[in-house]
């Protein structure tokens, strides 16, 4: 059985313009132990996808739609009392600059073994035990459980958190952004050890970045979304050699450090769909070099092109030409000189 199974969920947000829909239909599965990257470009949903999972979705959010079973139970329908105690225990979030979220007043130390006496009926002494070692495997000397918040680094802060996320061993762990706040060398560091520890604790992760080159380097398994949509989803391997979507086509020319050295980096032209309008026809459309009438009209559905290996296009199989025409400048130029001509003519 899956860790987490998530059946067809979709996530829809009421503003004053409208129902929002975040996320659409998305359905996917966590093993034991594997860690998925969640990428795509912002406001395609990951975060709504990840806060939904700890039901930590604002006011006016909600799951519309689907089931997110967690080892045989569904969060969906679980009580409020009920995903308290799940959350820190069971799974828990590393959100973004999740450092501003230490209380100003209280040493780190304190609000660490609080937050786990809690959650446990350790005693103080055995919670501050656990608080040091946790301290320990995120890089953090044991004196530093005596600091306010403002005595700590940026990066010193965020190691706190993290540790405080992974104290009660949690089954899944929900890294979002976790070290963007954090300058690059930091963040590389930072992120080596939550996979260490993620693999020592054998917890499943879902780390949510839109730079692929990180997912590349930390996951199993990456997840492309889109405009509130799965594109891709496959094993790490499979997607750096051989990614099938037009758009991961188009993600994989804009990181450097997939590239060779002194390879040009091309950007996908345009913008993402208007989430607040409904969506007809691929979502890709407007940006894909490769559109054909029916991606105007159809959905795609995400359908297997290799085991384990996900892609919701219309043109799956003509990715090895898709691929080579990709990598060319030219094909996201035109790209361009579609969008700027259809924008005229809306205008005129
Ligand atoms: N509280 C909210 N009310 C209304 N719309 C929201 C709310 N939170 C997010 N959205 C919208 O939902 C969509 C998905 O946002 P979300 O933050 O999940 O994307 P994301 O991929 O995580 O982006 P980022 O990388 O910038 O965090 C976006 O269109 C966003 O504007």
């Amino acid at each position: 059985m899956a860790l987490l199974d998530v059946k067809n969920v979709s996530i829809e947000y009421t503003t004053e313009d409208g129902v929002l829909k975040a996320v659409e239909d998305v359905s996917f599965s966590l093993e034991v132990g594997e860690s998925v990257g969640l990428v795509g470009e912002s406001g395609c949903g990951k975060t709504t996808l990840a806060k939904s999972v700890m039901r930590l979705l604002s006011k006016n959010g909600r799951i519309s739609e689907g089931q997110m079973m967690f080892k045989g139970e569904d969060l969906v329908t679980k009580t409020e009392e009920e995903i308290r105690k799940l959350r820190l225990t069971e799974i828990a979030m590393v959100a973004q600059s999740a450092m501003n979220a230490l209380n100003p007043v209280y040493t780190v130390g304190d609000q660490l073994i609080e937050g786990i006496q809690i959650h446990t009926d350790m005693t103080r002494e055995q919670a501050r035990e656990r608080a040091i070692e946790v301290f320990k495997m995120v890089g953090l000397e044991e004196k530093r459980l005596k600091s306010y918040p403002h005595q700590m680094s940026g990066g010193m802060k965020q190691r706190a958190i993290i540790a405080m996320a992974l104290t009660l061993n949690p089954s899944l762990i929900i890294a979002d952004e976790p070290t963007t706040a954090l300058d690059v060398v930091v963040q590389d560091r930072i992120l080596q050890q939550v996979i260490e520890i993620q693999k020592k604790i054998n917890s499943s992760m879902i780390l949510i970045t839109h730079d692929i080159s990180v997912v590349s380097e930390t996951c199993e398994t990456i997840i492309v979304m889109y405009g509130g949509k799965i594109m891709e989803k496959a094993s790490t391997k499979a997607f750096f050699t051989k990614p099938v979507h037009p758009y991961s086509l188009g993600l994989n020319n804009a990181f450097p450090s997939i590239h060779e050295i002194g390879e040009e980096l091309i950007s996908i032209p345009g913008s993402p769909p208007n989430l607040m309008q409904e969506q007809v026809g691929c979502r890709f459309r407007a940006r894909c070099p490769f559109r054909t009438e029916i991606c105007m009209e159809e959905q795609p559905p995400l359908e297997e092109v290799a085991p384990n290996h996900l892609s919701a296009c219309h043109h799956n199989k003509e990715v090895e030409r898709f691929r080579e025409e990709s990598q060319k400048r030219e094909t996201w130029e035109k790209v361009r000189e579609r969008i700027i001509e259809e924008i005229r003519r809306d205008v005129s």
